[in-house]
Parts: C-alpha cells; sequence; structure tokens
C-alpha cells in the first residue's frame, strides 16, 4: 500500500522556491514543449469547468514528461471579483503523481507556484523579447500578479523606472507603499504607459486596458490577464499591429480573447524562440500572449530545484514510489 502523500504548503513553497532556479528550468520546459515531442512534454489545452453559482472556473491542468517521469496536474480556480471583495480572485492545488504505479506523491499549494511561475515566464518573454536598452517598466494591475512580476522583474534587469497603474488610484498607492524600491503610481493608464518600454497587464479586467495607439513602438507586453475566450486586455490595434508570441498555439486559439476576438496571428511560441527555431523581433512592437501551463518542475534532483529536491527527500531513485517511499 502507498504512503500518503507529502504535503508543501506554501510557506514551504515561498522559502524553497527561487526565480533563479525558476527560470532556467521554465526556459528548458518551454522549449520542449514547444518541440511537440509526446515522450518530453504531453499537455493538453487545459479543460474549464464553469462554477456558475460563484461566477468562475476550475481549470484542470494535467501535464506529463515521460522522459523525466513527471505526471502532475495543478487545478486553479478563478473567479470574477465585485470591487471590494475580500476573497482571493485565484486559487490553486498542484497534485504530483507516479507515473508507474498512479499514486499521489505530492500534494502543493499551487498560489504561490501559479504567482511565481507565471511571473518568471513573462520575464522570460522580456528577457527574449525586449529592446535591450529597456529603462522603463510599467505595471497595469496591483494584485498577486503584479507583485510576482515586480519582485522577478527587478531581479532580472536593471529599470530605471517602474511605473504602476490601477483601476483606482488608492490601490496604486498602496502597492508603492508596500514594495521596496522606487515606483511611481499613475492615476491615468495612458500616462502610465507612454514612454514605457516593457508593459506588463495583470489586470482582472474582462475589457481592454491597453490600447495600441499609447504603446511605443519597438515596446514589448507582456499580458497575462484575460484568460477566457471573451475577456480582453488588449484592444484590437495593438493586437493586430505587434508580434505575437504565446506560451501554447493551442491554448491561445482555445482560450484568449485577445487573440480570438482580434483576429491575431500568432507568429511564435516562446519555446520556438528558445529552441531558435523563430527569431525573437526585438525590434518590432511585440506581444506577448500568457495563458499558463501547468509544468514546474522536474523529478531529476537539477540541484538547483529545492523544491522537487525536497520532494524526493534529495534521492535519486530510479524506480518505484520515490517520494512514498522516502518517507519525507
Ligand atoms: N497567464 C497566466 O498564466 C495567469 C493569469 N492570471 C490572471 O492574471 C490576472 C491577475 O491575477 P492576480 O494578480 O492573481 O489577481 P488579483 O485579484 O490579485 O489582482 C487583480 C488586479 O486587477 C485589478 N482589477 C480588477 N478589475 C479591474 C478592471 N476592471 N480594470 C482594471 N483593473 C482591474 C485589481 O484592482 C487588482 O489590482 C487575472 O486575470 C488572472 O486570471 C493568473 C494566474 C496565471
Ligand atoms: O496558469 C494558471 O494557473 C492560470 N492561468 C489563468 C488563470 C490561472
Amino acid at each position: 500500500m502507498s504512503q500518503p502523500p507529502v504535503v508543501i504548503w506554501a510557506p514551504a513553497v515561498k522559502r524553497l522556491l527561487h526565480y533563479k532556479d525558476l527560470v532556467p528550468r521554465l526556459e528548458e520546459v518551454l522549449g520542449k514543449f514547444s518541440k511537440r515531442d509526446s515522450a518530453e512534454v504531453l499537455q493538453p489545452v487545459r479543460t474549464a469547468v464553469p462554477l456558475q453559482k460563484h461566477n468562475g472556473f476550475m481549470l484542470s491542468m494535467p501535464a506529463y514528461m515521460e522522459n523525466t517521469g513527471i505526471l502532475s496536474t495543478k487545478l486553479v480556480c478563478l473567479y470574477k471579483r465585485n470591487e471590494g471583495s475580500t476573497l482571493p480572485s485565484t486559487q490553486a492545488t498542484m497534485l504530483l503523481l507516479d507515473p508507474e504505479c498512479g499514486n499521489m506523491k505530492a500534494v502543493m499549494d499551487g498560489e504561490v507556484i501559479t504567482h511565481m511561475r507565471t511571473a518568471a515566464v513573462s520575464a522570460i518573454s522580456a528577457k527574449l523579447l525586449m529592446h535591450p536598452e529597456a529603462e522603463v517598466l510599467t505595471i497595469l494591475g496591483t494584485g498577486k500578479q503584479a507583485l510576482s512580476h515586480y519582485d522577478v522583474f527587478t531581479e532580472m534587469f536593471a529599470f530605471k523606472e517602474v511605473r504602476v497603474w490601477s483601476h483606482t488610484r488608492q490601490r496604486a498607492d498602496m502597492f508603492c507603499q508596500h514594495v521596496p524600491g522606487p515606483l511611481k503610481a499613475f492615476s491615468s493608464a495612458e500616462e502610465a504607459v507612454r514612454g514605457a518600454d516593457v508593459i506588463v497587464t495583470v489586470t482582472r479586467s474582462t475589457e481592454p486596458v491597453l490600447f495600441g495607439a499609447w504603446v511605443k513602438p519597438g515596446a514589448h507586453v507582456s499580458a497575462v490577464g484575460a484568460c477566457r475566450p471573451d475577456w480582453r486586455e488588449l484592444d484590437d490595434a495593438l493586437m493586430k499591429e505587434a508580434v505575437l508570441y504565446v506560451d501554447s498555439r493551442e491554448g491561445a486559439m482555445a482560450e484568449s480573447g485577445d487573440v480570438i476576438l482580434s483576429g491575431a496571428k500568432v507568429f511564435a511560441e516562446l519555446g520556438d524562440v528558445v529552441n531558435g527555431a523563430k527569431p525573437a523581433l526585438r525590434e518590432k512592437t511585440t506581444v506577448f500572449k500568457s495563458l499558463g501551463r501547468s509544468l514546474k518542475k522536474d523529478r531529476k534532483p537539477y540541484v538547483n530545484c529545492a523544491l522537487l529536491t525536497f520532494v524526493l527527500g534529495g534521492r535519486n531513485g530510479s524506480s518505484g514510489c520515490r517520494v512514498c517511499s522516502a518517507g519525507v
């Protein structure tokens, strides 16, 4: 009989997961995914179950990496919240299974993982697609994703100016008070965006908050919100004018209102750029439309991946139910 799964909750995830480990691992996984080699990464488009009574969706995001023995799924609940609601808008849980036996090896908090993974992938898009001399970063939105994006973008790049806008000035001010470092709060999204080299959209809006007319030619946009087929964050002008990169072509065509409703054509997946199969057109205006992937980890104790090393009890076992037999 298998042992109960290891439970790793948010404080442990926070302590163990670091951008310096996560970013290179995600870059590698994005590249593997774009090769569409089923032994490397199998990740079908996620399913969404509407939670009508609660104004939300449950997204189920399974993934299998045969070559590295990872079988996992993330369950994400996503809600449209009224202004002033104190309930979270996104909650997530990660399950790690043994692909050979099918038993559950670990249950992990998925919220911190989602904040950090999403921000890390946006940072990869900026690393590949922004102008090398980018100086001004603008963040539209002041929630959980805004914070994780602020953290990784300021850790990885040296912006001279960071601007923040939210749909109320009070939220933008509060955000600026809570994070270290010089930030500037804006009351107008247009003013925050004009002249910016990199723009991150991390709002719960279902209507465009970023308009092509405001965006400096050659800027890079990482568009993270609007993850349903009828939700928007960017207007048609921007979607049509910019060169469009996505995390998954199938995902974008099934789930992104910005892509589907504007009729914009996908130029490449981020993984195609990582693989050298498509160019990074840094001199053009670029949009990376992020929708989210469930893969975060690898089974091998890549030493750097502290979380997984923890899950595996530091072992590199070759068969059987590793975690349950490790008795972590
Ligand atoms: N692409 C991806 O992989 C992922 C995308 N998301 C999406 O990113 C977005 C942000 O997520 P969180 O930061 O966790 O949410 P959050 O609830 O913590 O923050 C949302 C922010 O949007 C602002 N906002 C709400 N309604 C707005 C409106 N009508 N116009 C402008 N701003 C508005 C709020 O004031 C807040 O600053 C959500 O749409 C979420 O679904 C979340 C996780 C992963
Ligand atoms: O990847 C993810 O976790 C999510 N994408 C959209 C909302 C949550």
